[in-house]
Order: structure tokens, then C-alpha cells, then sequence
């Protein structure tokens, strides 16, 4: 696949970002890359709800339709922290802030259908459970099982997402993309310094970026919504990513941690 298909193909492409001068950067990169200047950076961090809200509300005063929507962001092996809204990092970040964003923008969503939602997991779902006895993980935390347990929620918040958009034309996608050579380890040493041994062997960003690609604009996807891909195919979960009550429990929790009504 070429670089930016979908900027080639003529869209309007927003970065939203925590550090907007990084996000600048990259727009500048792949305006002059693509011949398309229609490349816009905002602010949003989705650590914080304030922020996930101004985004939201600028981006609708801005932008009558919207087609992708690709929750991206990630952190990995934080140490414990809390984010201002009192949430743990992991959940807070990986799941809760892309869990609000896309209820803010669904309404859009609907309005431009035939749509899409990515949402960005990882193979390590498989080793996440969700404690709901302990979700800010303040009784026990590992920084390790914390981002399994957020990339598991977002594989279940996958499926019922796309439970509750049949019909609607918009259709939702979870996504391994690979082992990445990117920024996502440097919190850890161990790992900074694994991936520096094996850079060879790990895939590159444009690669790791192709199957979330593949979910946001491959032809005949939509019997497949709610479903979990890898190397642009539909792949295995583990059994807990397949338990509906615990995806229908996890959206009732989120919606009361976040004080949100999704009817
Ligand atoms: N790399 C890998 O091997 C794998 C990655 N994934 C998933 O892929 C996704 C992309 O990760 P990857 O590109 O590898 O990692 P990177 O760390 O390189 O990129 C993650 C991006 O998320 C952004 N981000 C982090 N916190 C926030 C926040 N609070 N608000 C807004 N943006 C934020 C970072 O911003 P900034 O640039 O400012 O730091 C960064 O641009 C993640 O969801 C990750 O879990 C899944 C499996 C494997
Ligand atoms: C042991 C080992 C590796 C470590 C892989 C690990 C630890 C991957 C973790 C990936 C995660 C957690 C991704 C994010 O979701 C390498 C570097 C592949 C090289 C071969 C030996």
C-alpha cells in the first residue's frame, strides 16, 4: 500500500494530539508528502476529560461530516499514576478517553454513514482480565497487567459497540497491528533495549499502520464489525474478549465512571 492512502485519496485528515508542535511536525511531513494541505492539528489529551470535550466540541463546530475515526493512542508500562478525573493511567488513557471521544462523535458518525471506527488493542488482550472489584487498580497494580487489562477492554468495547450500531451504517473494527518499532516502550528499559537488539525483526510504523488501514477503508468489511484483526484478517481473541455480559458490564461501568448517558 502507498503512504497516506486516504489523504491521496483527497480526505481532510485531523491529528489530535497532546503536544501539538510533535503533531505539526508530522503534518508539515505528510503534507509535503502527500500534496494534500489538508492536514489539521488539534489538542487532545485523552487523559483528561476537559480536553477530550473541548476537542469534541471544537471538531463539531468545525466539521460537518465524519467517515474514521482511528483511536490510535496508547501507553504502555506506566508507573502508577492517576490522571486529574482520578482514573488510573491505562484505563484512563487506552480505554475511558477513547471510550468518551467516540460517544462525543458519534452522532456525526451516524450522520455521515457509511462510517467507521478503528480502535487500536493489542495481542496482549490475551493475558487482560477486567477487575472490576479493582478498576483503578489502587487494592493491586502491575504496570504490565494494566495495559493488557485496558487492551482488553478495548476488544470488548469493540464488540458492543458494534452490537449497538447495527444498523446505523457504522461499523467499528479492534486491531493488533504488530509488533511496532515505536515510542510505546519507553517506560521500560528492558524493552527499549529489546527493541533497539531486534529492530530488524519488528515491524516498521508505516507497516504496523496497515492493518489499521486495512479496517478504516478495505471494501466489504461491515459483515465483520465488532471483530478482532491482524495482519489485515480477522483473528482469534481470547475467551474473555468473546464474554458479552462482561462487554455490556464494561460499557455500564465506563458510562458511570465518565458520568455519560449512551442510550
Ligand atoms: N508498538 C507495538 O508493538 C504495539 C502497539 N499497539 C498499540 O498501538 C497503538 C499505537 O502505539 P504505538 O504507535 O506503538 O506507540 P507510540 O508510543 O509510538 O504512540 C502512541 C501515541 O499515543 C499518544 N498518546 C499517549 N498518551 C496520550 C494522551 N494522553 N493523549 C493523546 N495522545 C496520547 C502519544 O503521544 P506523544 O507522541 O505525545 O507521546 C503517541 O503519539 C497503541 O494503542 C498501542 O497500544 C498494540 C500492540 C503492539
Ligand atoms: C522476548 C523477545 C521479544 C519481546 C517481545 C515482547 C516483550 C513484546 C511485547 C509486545 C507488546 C506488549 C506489545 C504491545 O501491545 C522481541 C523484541 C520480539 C524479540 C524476540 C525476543
Amino acid at each position: 500500500m502507498q503512504r497516506n492512502p486516504s489523504l491521496r485519496a483527497g480526505a481532510r485528515v485531523y491529528i489530535a494530539c497532546r503536544d501539538v508542535l510533535k503533531g505539526e511536525s508530522a503534518a508539515s511531513e505528510i503534507r509535503a508528502d502527500t500534496k494534500n494541505s489538508q492536514v489539521l492539528v488539534r489538542k487532545l489529551d485523552l487523559s483528561d476529560t476537559k480536553s477530550i470535550r473541548a476537542f469534541a466540541e471544537g471538531f463539531l463546530a468545525e466539521e460537518k461530516q465524519l467517515h474514521i475515526l482511528i483511536n490510535n493512542a496508547g501507553v504502555m508500562l506506566c508507573p502508577y499514576s492517576k490522571t486529574a478525573d482520578g482514573f488510573e493511567t491505562h484505563l484512563a488513557v487506552n480505554h475511558l478517553g477513547h471510550f468518551l471521544l467516540t460517544h462525543l462523535l458519534l452522532g456525526r458518525l451516524k450522520e455521515s454513514a457509511p462510517a467507521r471506527v478503528v480502535n487500536l488493542s493489542s495481542v496482549a488482550h490475551h493475558a487482560g482480565k477486567i477487575r472490576f472489584h479493582d478498576l483503578q487498580g489502587e487494592k493491586y497494580y502491575n504496570r504490565s497487567f494494566a495495559y493488557c487489562h485496558s487492551k482488553l477492554a478495548n476488544v470488548l468495547f469493540t464488540r458492543e459497540l458494534a452490537k449497538r450500531l447495527k444498523g446505523t451504517g457504522v461499523t467499528t473494527y479492534a486491531v493488533h497491528p504488530g509488533i511496532v518499532r515505536s515510542e510505546l516502550v519507553r517506560h521500560s528499559f528492558l524493552l527499549c533495549l529489546l527493541w533497539r537488539l531486534f529492530s530488524p525483526f519488528l515491524k516498521t510504523t508505516w507497516e504496523g499502520a496497515q492493518t489499521s488501514l486495512h479496517c478504516a477503508l478495505a471494501e466489504g468489511l461491515e459483515p465483520l464489525s465488532g471483530k478482532y484483526f491482524s495482519d489485515c484478517k480477522k483473528t482469534w481473541v481470547s475467551p474473555r474478549a468473546r464474554n458479552n455480559k462482561m462487554a455490556e458490564r464494561l460499557w455500564n461501568v465506563s458510562c458511570e465512571l465518565l458520568g455519560i448517558q449512551w442510550e
